[in-house]
């Protein structure tokens, strides 16, 4: 296949690596330095587009892959409040997006089970729950987009909870983080280079049940990206990434 990158930052340096590792072609790269390349012309140079850049950029990138007709797997985070309106455009312009708030396949396993999890734990009214995400400290935003999709799988599935707030520390204070019964904490903290930890906690007076992932690196993200690119190439539509899964309950 051939590939466009849009962002070549920490990630999308190594899933231009992946990429070619799996004997894909690159033939677009663009960052902030080359802007000015980012044209329908040179877009339609690619099969699919690979979009890691920042909640500031990703909108107009979207659009410009709309405007391309080329299909864009999108792994930025940070900017969910705009899904509505980016699903509809898709629709409008017969295009193609695949995005994910994580493209691991450890951490959609961990999504999974964790709906499950929620969905017992409305037996058990005695737990109360929360959500720990750790990150480096370049990250834009917060919380992080995999803590907003398992809190959202929280919510989902356990009675007990409505909504979720965030609280950002920069360090592991145990300050009052001032939460009504109803809301679920997320509490976001960022510690030099972590590539990325999710803690969900269940604590009762009697004992803690933790279930944690932590990525050693950033390489199960980037070949997460590959393969959503491999999976949108030839498809139209608006898709998130459990469409590539098929889990089972
Ligand atoms: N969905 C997932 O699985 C993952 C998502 N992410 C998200 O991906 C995004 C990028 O992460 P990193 O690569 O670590 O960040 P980074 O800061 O290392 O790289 C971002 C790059 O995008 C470039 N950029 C900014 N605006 C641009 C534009 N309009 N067009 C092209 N390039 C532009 C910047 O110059 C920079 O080189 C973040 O939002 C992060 O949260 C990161 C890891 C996994
Ligand atoms: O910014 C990052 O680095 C990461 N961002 C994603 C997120 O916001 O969840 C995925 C991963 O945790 C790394």
């Amino acid at each position: 296949m051939k590939i466009a990158l849009l962002g070549y930052g920490k990630m999308g340096k190594i899933i231009e690596k992946i990429a070619l590792s799996r004997k894909h072609e690159i033939v677009l790269t663009i960052d902030n330095e080359n802007l000015h390349e980012l044209t329908a012309e040179n877009l339609q140079k690619a099969d699919a587009v690979i979009e890691f850049t920042m909640p500031a950029s990703v909108i107009s990138n979207i659009e410009h892959c709309f405007n391309a007709g080329v299909p864009i797997v999108v792994g930025t985070t940070g900017w969910y409040d705009r899904l509505d309106e980016i699903k509809q455009k898709c629709a409008a312009s017969d295009g193609s997006l695949l995005y994910a708030t994580n493209f691991s396949v450890g951490v959609n396993i961990f999504f999974h089970i964790n709906r499950l999890l929620a969905k017992v734990m409305n037996n058990y009214p005695y737990y109360d729950v929360q959500v720990e995400e750790i990150h480096h400290m370049q990250k834009l935003d917060a919380p992080s987009g995999t803590a907003i999709t398992i809190a959202e799988g929280i919510i989902d599935n356990l009675s007990s909870k409505t909504d979720w707030v965030n609280v950002l520390t920069t360090d592991d204070s145990d300050d009052d983080k001032n939460v009504k019964s109803e809301e679920l904490l997320i509490e976001s903290m960022r510690i030099d280079s972590v590539p990325g930890t999710h803690t969900v906690i269940y604590d009762s007076e009697v004992d803690t049940i933790e279930f944690k992932h932590t990525a050693h690196n950033r390489n199960g993200f980037a070949l997460g990206a590959v393969l959503a690119a491999e999976w949108i190439h030839g498809k139209k539509g608006f898709y998130t990434v459990d469409a590539m899964f098929d889990f089972k309950s």
